[in-house]
């Protein structure tokens, strides 16, 4: 089966080559799409991957039927409707770590600009002037640098700016101690402590509800005297117009914008006559080395995503860490086990599941948010109308549903690589628990009570009857005259003489009306039947 991408804006072709080089993969390369040309295009692609420049918009996603993947080719994905993928099922994969070094290497570049007028200086160089006067500059050293937002831009920045002899300080209170201490970046109290020092402050934070105008009037007031800032991380971060009002105020030595709240700048925008403002066009990740780094990123993880299945690099699968293809055989354990304990609740009248509890040993800590949407996802399965079920959005179809979702590490389970599932809803309540070993198959082990193991396959009868010989004969039989084909068939009883429970996994699939036979059977006291999706 091929797959269609649809790449946009200027995706360096380094990283477009690895997903043309697939031929399972048809790759159009097309410029910026205008909104409703791109939309009209949509439907009939499987990826999408681009730059800044095309908004992912919450129509366009509800337009791309077959969309399973949009591909940034940068950091920031604020310009793609988050929620609303996530809700559908579309994977978003970005390329966060490949533009860090251009970012502060550009914040080098413009802060050593203004303070030493090179644009001025260019400039009447070309018109023929020579004067030096006019065009005395300042150094960093022994400037204090107010950095807000100490990751992997904030970070590369700090460290730089030790070597200009400058005085470091940040405030992130997302972020450990240890690693201010590792950066030997002081840590400011809060933003207003932070800014009361700054001879230059900088911002390197996602835009969100927090940060939005996180810099205004009040903030531009409470800097030193004769200050710069800096905003290379998203528009409106720093209020456009309390920075303008500040500039021409001369409240501040200068400032740098290389982003802007509605790119492109128009033309005519005030800012670009402000005095001691130096502008870029969004330049920040634009050198060879990052663009090819982020394509590469960005295109590798879209062609696992479409043709392994592999959601790792995904930022809308919750939590998951470490190696995904060691995970997959837990996620199928804790897919299956859910979907084993919905079926069996189901047939003891309990339909609407009000609590999924999550219990793993400690090898598969890290891979919790996973497991526990492939958990979501198995009592889902086969319920709820949806064409794209799936890791990204299990977990929020059943929050949505009002299913109460926990997961936590347990050492009880008497194996590192287990995992348990609890279903509950009213009075009832059901654990299955099974296991995914790294050098043998994913087995199911427990299913209430009774210890059983079985490979969860494509379908899987669970049957609970008195436990008196010619039971698992009269089972048998009938399912052979129904050309039901039994994989494996596994017996297991509390006590002699008590309750037993038979896990039979079995080829294909099993009809209600062979359901409803096999309780007809003497001795059988339920039936009950997993079909299991796609692997
Ligand atoms: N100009 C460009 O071309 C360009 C290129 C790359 C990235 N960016 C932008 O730069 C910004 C930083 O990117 P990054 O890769 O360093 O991101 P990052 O996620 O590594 O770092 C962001 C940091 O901000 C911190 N933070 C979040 N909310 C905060 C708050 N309210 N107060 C203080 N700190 C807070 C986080 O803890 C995190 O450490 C993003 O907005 C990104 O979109 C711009
Ligand atoms: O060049 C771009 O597309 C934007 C770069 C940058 O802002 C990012 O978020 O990675």
């Amino acid at each position: 089966m091929a797959y269609r991408v649809l790449v946009t804006d200027d995706v360096d072709p380094e990283g477009l080559a690895l997903l043309a080089a697939e031929t399972e993969l048809l790759v159009d390369e097309v410029p910026t799409l205008p909104k409703d040309e791109l939309l009209r295009r949509i439907g009939d692609y499987d990826a999408i991957v681009g730059r800044s420049a095309t908004k992912i918009s919450a129509e366009l996603l509800r337009a791309a039927k077959k969309l399973r993947v949009v591909g940034r080719a940068g950091v920031g994905v604020d310009n793609i409707a988050l929620d609303v993928a996530t809700e559908l099922g579309v994977a978003i994969i970005n390329a966060p770590a490949g533009n860090t070094v251009a970012v502060a290497e550009l914040f080098f570049g413009t802060v050593i600009g203004l303070l030493r007028q090179l644009p001025a200086a260019a400039l009447s160089m070309q018109n023929g002037v020579w004067d030096r006067s006019k065009l005395m500059g300042r150094e960093l050293k022994g400037k204090t640098l107010g950095i807000v937002g100490l990751g992997r831009i904030g970070s590369e920045v700090a460290m730089r700016a030790h070597a200009f002899g400058m005085t470091v300080v940040a405030f992130d209170p997302y972020i450990a101690d240890e690693r201010f201490t590792a950066l030997r970046v002081r840590r400011a109290a809060s933003l207003d402590a932070l800014i009361a020092e700054s001879n230059i402050l900088t911002m390197h934070v996602p835009l969100n509800d927090e940060t939005r105008g996180m810099i205004g009037k009040r903030e531009l007031g409470r800097l030193p005297a004769r200050s710069i800032v800096v905003n290379m991380a998203r528009g409106g971060i720093v209020d456009e117009a309390a920075l303008l009002a500040a500039l021409e105020a001369d409240q501040l030595r200068g400032a740098v914008l290389d982003v802007f709240t509605a790119e492109p700048l128009v033309a005519d925008s005030p800012l670009r006559t402000a005095p001691n403002l130096l502008l870029t066009p969004h330049l920040g990740a634009n050198t060879v080395e990052a663009q090819r780094n982020v394509s590469r990123d960005v295109c590798l993880a879209v062609r696992d995503a479409l043709l392994h299945n592999d959601l790792s690099k995904s930022i809308n699968v919750a939590g998951g860490s470490g190696e995904w293809g060691d995970l997959q055989p837990a996620m199928l354990v804790a897919r299956r086990a859910a979907a084993v304990a919905r079926a069996v609740l189901a047939d003891q009248g309990m339909r609407a599941v009000r609590r999924l509890a999550l219990r793993i040993g400690p090898d598969l800590a890290h891979g919790a948010g996973p497991l526990l949407a492939a958990a979501a996802a198995g009592v889902l399965e086969g319920v709820i109308e949806t064409d794209r079920l799936n890791l990204i959005n299990a977990r929020s179809l059943a929050e949505a549903r009002g299913l109460e979702l926990s997961v936590g590490e347990s050492n009880e389970l008497g194996h590192p690589r287990a995992i348990e599932i609890a279903l509950a809803g009213g009075m009832q309540q059901l654990a299955v628990a099974g296991v995914a070993p790294e050098d043998s198959k994913p087995r199911l082990t427990r299913i209430g009570q009774f210890h059983v193991d079985v490979n969860p396959r494509q379908t899987l009868l669970i049957l609970t009857n008195h436990d008196v010989p010619g039971v698992i004969g009269r089972v048998g039989t009938l399912l052979g005259e129904r050309k039901v084909n039994i994989a494996e068939y596994h017996q297991a009883r509390l006590a002699q003489g008590g309750d037993a429970l038979a896990a039979i996994s079995v080829d294909g699939a099993v009809s209600e009306e062979t359901r409803k036979a096999l309780l007809e059977l003497p001795d059988v006291l339920t039936a009950s039947v997993a079909h299991f999706g796609a692997e």
